[in-house]
């Protein structure tokens, strides 16, 4: 059984570096982490820190040039660094869930194709009314029918955040997911990955620069030059600024 004490996701001793001597840039220093499952937790830390780099290496989207990722989840343990691209998609399909920048929706595709996609490959079925909660919940209601062109930027990342939560996969990333939105419909995203945290027990990893978004958050990880520079259990978005200004330093 998987429980809160459990540990979701476990890194170790991840290295990555980008060119060569002089040039060289360590988005991952020797980083060991844990995300315990169902639980929120926010990546915090300044431009450049290897918060992204992070959040890709976790999910299996980008290789690390050493060290070890385990996932956990009611499916057992696997250690994704070492699975071949066919098995990595698999994994990706079945217990991940992906909220980017990039929303990497399907052209060709009316919303609602998008948003049912990963479940319809993964061979599962959609809880109706879990997937009408989202609908509503993200004001999605009158736009399943149209195709991402015909959706404004806000639009088209509520879909990526509806195709992430429906299938209610083990763990979600969220790279800036409220990016891109206005306040109130940035609060109900946050509010959705809380309800995925609370209701379903899923686990949240959400790379974020907004002190206020972190703050809805269990506990926020600070990364500073590709290390992790501390961990903050529940803090304001006041107690996050300071820690912030105090990492970049
Ligand atoms: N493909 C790449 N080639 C070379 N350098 C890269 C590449 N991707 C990232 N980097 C560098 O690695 C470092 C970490 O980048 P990363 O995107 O992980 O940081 P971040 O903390 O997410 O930054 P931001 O908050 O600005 O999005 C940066 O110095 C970046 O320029």
């Amino acid at each position: 059984m998987i429980t809160t004490l459990t540990p979701a996701l476990r890194a170790r001793a991840l290295n990555k570096t980008y060119g060569a001597e002089d040039a060289a840039v360590h988005p991952l220093r020797d980083l060991s982490i844990e995300f315990p499952a169902a639980r929120f937790t926010a990546v915090m830390g300044p431009s450049g820190s290897g918060k992204s780099t992070l959040l890709h290496v976790l999910a299996g989207l980008d290789t690390a040039d050493d060290g070890e990722v385990i996932l956990s989840s009611e499916r057992g343990e696997t250690t994704l660094t070492g699975l071949n691209e066919k098995q990595l998609t698999r994994v990706r399909r079945e217990s991940i869930g992906f909220i980017f920048q990039a929303y990497n929706l399907v052209p060709a595709m009316t919303a609602e194709e998008n948003i049912l996609l990963p479940t319809n490959l993964g061979g599962g079925s959609v809880d109706r009314t879990f997937y009408e909660q989202v609908i509503d919940r993200l004001g999605l209601a009158d736009r399943l029918k149209h195709r991402p062109f015909e959706l404004s930027g806000g639009q088209q990342q509520r879909v990526a955040v509806a195709r992430a939560l429906v299938g209610r996969p083990a763990v979600i990333f969220a790279d800036e997911p409220t990016g891109n939105l206005d306040q109130t419909t940035g609060a109900e995203v946050l509010g959705l990955l809380r309800t995925a945290v609370d209701e379903f027990a899923q686990t949240v990893i959400m790379v974020t620069h907004d002190a206020n978004a972190a703050a809805q958050a269990d506990r926020t990880v600070l990364l500073a030059d590709g290390r992790v520079a501390g961990t903050l259990e529940s803090p304001t978005a006041a107690q996050l600024a300071a820690a912030l200004i105090e990492a970049g330093r």
